[in-house]
């Protein structure tokens, strides 16, 4: 990951203005307010708060500075250095922040892809696996309203899900399959009905999701998002502490058009696109080990190129990770000498090594 530029830049913070013209005296408050806010580095990334997409919503209403600070569980001392840091504004008379964050949580990643298919639930439970492997406390959230079908891949389709009462209200008890927590939106809907959840109960049940599962302790928590641009992924977004996202494209060329606009979209509300993974890149020859690339080729490595995200890696085609996802036995986990599983042991080392967390033999 550190061979590439930055994928942590700085997004523009306020939200979708009104349609009036905005007030001059505003703007000028908004840039103090940002000025200050960027000389806060986080420790580990060595960059500031802003850049790293961890400040987002920010509004100013008169003499008020609203902010929503988005933050791993080992991070929130962020908070005081925040108000520490706007503490000196004259004209602030009241300061909010919301501080959102996954109790338990130390770095929560996002899984997405422009389309469906692609690969997506494949790649968070073999990265899941992977990142098992190295040591880390992992977690899914599966969060693909349209297509919940994590349990099945991890071998959980059966089961029912725990809700038990804490003194913070209800919650969900995630569960557990090769050393992985699971919460799937899949496991409250009815065996074979869709589910058809719109607008705000979809809005709801996505909130509930976020803030109502009881993880324990987790290192890295990935969400396996819808795919696509649409209001199920913004609201996701919207309420949890992301720190990055991995997308995930075959290499034809409207699997790429898609990836585009999500990115676009990623960089347009904050969220560090931390890279690109290409999957179906290739089929490795039984024989002679030749490779071929049946969907054409270059096309993670353009988009690369071109949106300056790096290409973390390219997953072959091969008959065991689909049987492996249908058995609910990832290929990571079932062979882990396979050349797929080597590349998901690599993209895992590679997160490990950009997030250092505490506590992980660093
Ligand atoms: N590299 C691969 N080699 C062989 N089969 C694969 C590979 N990647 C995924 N598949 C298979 O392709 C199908 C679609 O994969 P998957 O469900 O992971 O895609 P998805 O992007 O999550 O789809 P959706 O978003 O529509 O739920 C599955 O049957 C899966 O086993």
């Amino acid at each position: 990951m550190s061979s590439h530029s930055s994928p942590f830049r700085s997004p523009s913070l306020a939200e979708a203005p009104s349609e009036a013209a905005p007030d001059p005296s505003l703007l000028v408050r908004q840039s103090e307010v940002v000025a200050r806010l960027k000389q806060i580095v986080e420790p580990v990334l060595q960059n500031d708060i802003v850049s790293l997409g961890m400040v987002r919503n920010l509004r100013i209403v008169e003499d008020y500075v609203y902010l929503r600070l988005y933050v791993g569980t080992h991070q929130q001392e962020l908070e005081a250095e925040v108000r520490s840091r706007l503490s000196d504004l004259t004209w602030c008379k009241k300061l909010y922040i919301q501080l959102c964050t996954i109790p338990g949580v130390k770095t929560t990643l996002a899984i997405s892809s422009g389309k469906g298919g692609v690969g997506k639930s494949t790649v968070s439970v073999n990265l899941a696996a992977a990142l098992a492997q190295q040591g880390a406390k992992v977690g899914i959230l599966d969060a693909d309203v349209y297509g919940p079908n994590i349990p099945q891949m991890l071998g959980l389709n059966q089961t029912e899900v725990q809700i038990v009462g804490t003194p913070a209200g209800q919650r969900f008890i995630p569960l557990e399959a090769h050393g992985i927590k699971v919460m799937s939106v899949g496991l409250l809907a009815e065996p074979d009905h869709p589910l058809a959840w719109r607008g705000p109960v979809l809005h709801k049940i996505i909130t509930q999701f976020i803030q109502e599962v009881e993880w324990g302790e987790l290192d890295y928590l990935l969400i396996d998002l819808p795919p696509g641009t649409g209001d199920a992924q913004i609201t996701i977004i919207q309420e949890s502490p992301i720190r990055g996202v991995l997308l995930v494209t075959t290499p034809q060329q409207v699997a790429v058009a898609d990836v585009r606009r999500s990115i676009h979209m990623f960089r347009r509300v904050g969220v560090p696109v931390l890279g690109i993974i290409e999957n179906m890149s290739y089929l490795v020859c039984g024989s002679c080990g030749d490779r071929t690339p049946i969907f054409g080729s270059g096309g993670g490595q353009q988009l690369a190129t071109e949106l300056q995200a790096p290409l973390l890696g390219e997953v072959p085609i091969a008959a065991p990770i689909c049987q492996g996802g249908d058995a609910g036995q990832p290929i990571a986990i079932a062979d882990p000498n396979a050349l797929a599983s080597q590349v998901f042991q690599q993209i895992a080392a590679g997160i490990h090594q950009t997030f250092q967390l505490p506590g992980m033999g660093n």
